[in-house]
């Protein structure tokens, strides 16, 4: 980090900047904890709720790091999924846990939102997964082709949800008729 602030030009000795190696990497350590933490631990605890329709927490607020660029995209996901016969479901939160790990990785968008959805269909065993994603890239807002509020969406669905017009029409309709 010292380097990089040499190499743009700047001073890493004086005051404001003294410090900046040292915090970055506090931060860093934050922003991307998710390379250090098990996706199957997340999702350990699971229980049989006989509950075999679809289950879908939206708009959850998502933080990540543009592998390109290591400048943010964020915006919200959205997870969902139907429990297989035996009613297999995890608590609501970790849903929300899953999209984190994720997401506290260098990343780009689409691999997020397959790891999310694949991640669900080894530990759950469900019926079908949806995951879509919507997020701004900072690398399009604040510099490059500078286009802030564009908004990029990317999808991934598994299982019946990929294969069912209906189901995957009915957990699309709720996703963007929410609100
Ligand atoms: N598919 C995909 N592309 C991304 C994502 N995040 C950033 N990018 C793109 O990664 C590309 C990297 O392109 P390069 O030409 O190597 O880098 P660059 O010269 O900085 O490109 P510009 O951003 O166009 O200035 C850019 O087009 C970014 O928009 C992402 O999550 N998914
Ligand atoms: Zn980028």
């Amino acid at each position: 980090m010292r380097e990089l602030l040499e190499a743009v030009g700047e001073n890493p000795d004086r005051e404001g900047l003294r410090d900046t190696p040292a915090r970055v990497a506090r931060a860093y350590r934050e922003m991307f904890a998710g390379l250090y933490t098990d996706p199957a631990e997340v999702l350990a605890r699971t229980f049989d709720e006989s509950h075999e329709e679809l289950v879908l927490v939206t708009d959850i607020p998502m933080y990540s790091t543009c592998e390109h660029h290591l400048v943010p995209f964020h915006g919200v996901a959205h997870v969902g999924y139907i429990p297989n016969s035996h009613g297999k479901v995890t608590g609501l939160s970790k849903l929300a846990r899953l999209v984190d790990l994720y997401a506290k990785r260098p990343q780009v968008q689409e691999r997020l939102t397959s790891q999310i959805a694949d991640a669900l269909v080894r530990k759950l065993e469900p019926r079908g997964v949806i995951v879509v994603v919507e997020a701004e890239h900072l690398c399009m807002s604040m510099r490059g082709i500078r286009k802030p509020g564009a908004r990029t969406t990317t999808s991934a669905v598994r299982g019946m949800l990929q294969t069912s017009a209906t189901s995957r029409a009915e957990a699309l309709e709720l996703i963007k008729g929410r609100r």
